[in-house]
């Protein structure tokens, strides 16, 4: 059974519709990238897939039941998502920051925590830190981070909840090509240990080494799959318009503008 399923999903953005009959599915234990043009409906769908938009018509079902009908709490227990260049708070010190994580809810002014750490707490916070490689910068402060390192740390946030299905919204954006690989390289290993992970990309190549991908064009799925059905010359020139070369290279597929 997959955590999170849409079925026959249709969102609309104001007045627009944004997703148009979307059906996917996302496991623990797999990769899966949501691609497409720009205003493809990849963000609405993501929104949507964690309760944060109104549906129009069709559901998104969790863990084999209506999203709508599930507990905030059991929502909250299962999903974690990480929003487009969501901004961390610049005075906190990570190791802080990271255990935010685990106190939705239990947290005075979003940084003094209500209650004592249990050990699991303290043992999550540290797993976190030390997955995301964030544990030599873990007495430091925000704001003396660069970019791909406040990433990480926005990662390790969401992996310290725990979550079965991790969701992230565009998370390479603004970083460079290795800290871009250096987080695919992390969100695999998470996957590795069971995760699953949905994650909005337009990097295209980066894409490629998701298992399974969603294509949307125009709100609605163009076409799904691994990588090597998806990623097609023909897919590609309906979606964005433009001639690309799919190429394989050492195993790994590369897409290159024609
Ligand atoms: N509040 C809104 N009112 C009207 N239209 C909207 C609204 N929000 C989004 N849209 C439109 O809905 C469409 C889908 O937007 P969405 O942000 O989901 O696309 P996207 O694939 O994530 O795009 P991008 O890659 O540019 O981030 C776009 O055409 C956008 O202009």
């Amino acid at each position: 059974m997959s955590v999170l399923e849409a079925r026959a999903l249709h969102v609309r953005a104001g007045s627009w519709p944004a997703v148009r009959g979307v059906d996917a599915r996302f496991e623990a234990g797999q990769l899966t990238a949501i691609i497409g043009p720009n205003g493809a409906g990849k963000s609405t769908l993501m929104r949507a897939l964690l309760g944060l938009e109104l549906t129009e018509r069709g559901e998104v079902w969790l863990d084999g039941r209506p999203l709508a009908r599930t507990p905030r709490r059991e929502r909250a227990r299962q999903l974690a998502y990480l929003a487009q260049g969501e901004p961390l708070p610049e005075q906190a010190r990570v190791r802080d920051v990271v255990a935010l994580g685990r106190g939705a809810g239990g947290w005075l002014w979003g940084l003094v925590p209500l209650a004592a750490d249990t050990p699991q707490d303290e043992q999550a916070v540290l797993e976190a830190l030390r997955r995301t490689d964030t544990l030599q910068f873990a007495e430091r402060e925000v704001r003396q981070l660069s970019g791909g390192e406040r990433q990480r740390v926005a990662l390790a946030r969401a992996l310290c909840a725990e979550p079965r299905l991790l969701l992230l919204d565009e998370p390479t954006n603004h970083l460079d090509l290795s800290y871009g690989l250096e987080l695919l390289h992390t969100l695999r290993q998470e996957v590795e240990r069971g995760l699953g992970v949905v994650a909005v990309l337009h990097d295209l190549s980066l894409a490629a080494r998701a298992d399974r991908l969603y294509l949307l064009h125009h709100g609605e799925v163009l076409a799904s799959g691994p990588p090597e059905q998806v990623l097609t010359p023909e897919h590609l020139h309906a979606a964005y318009g433009v001639q690309v070369e799919v190429l394989q290279h050492r195993g790994r597929l590369v897409v290159l503008p024609g």
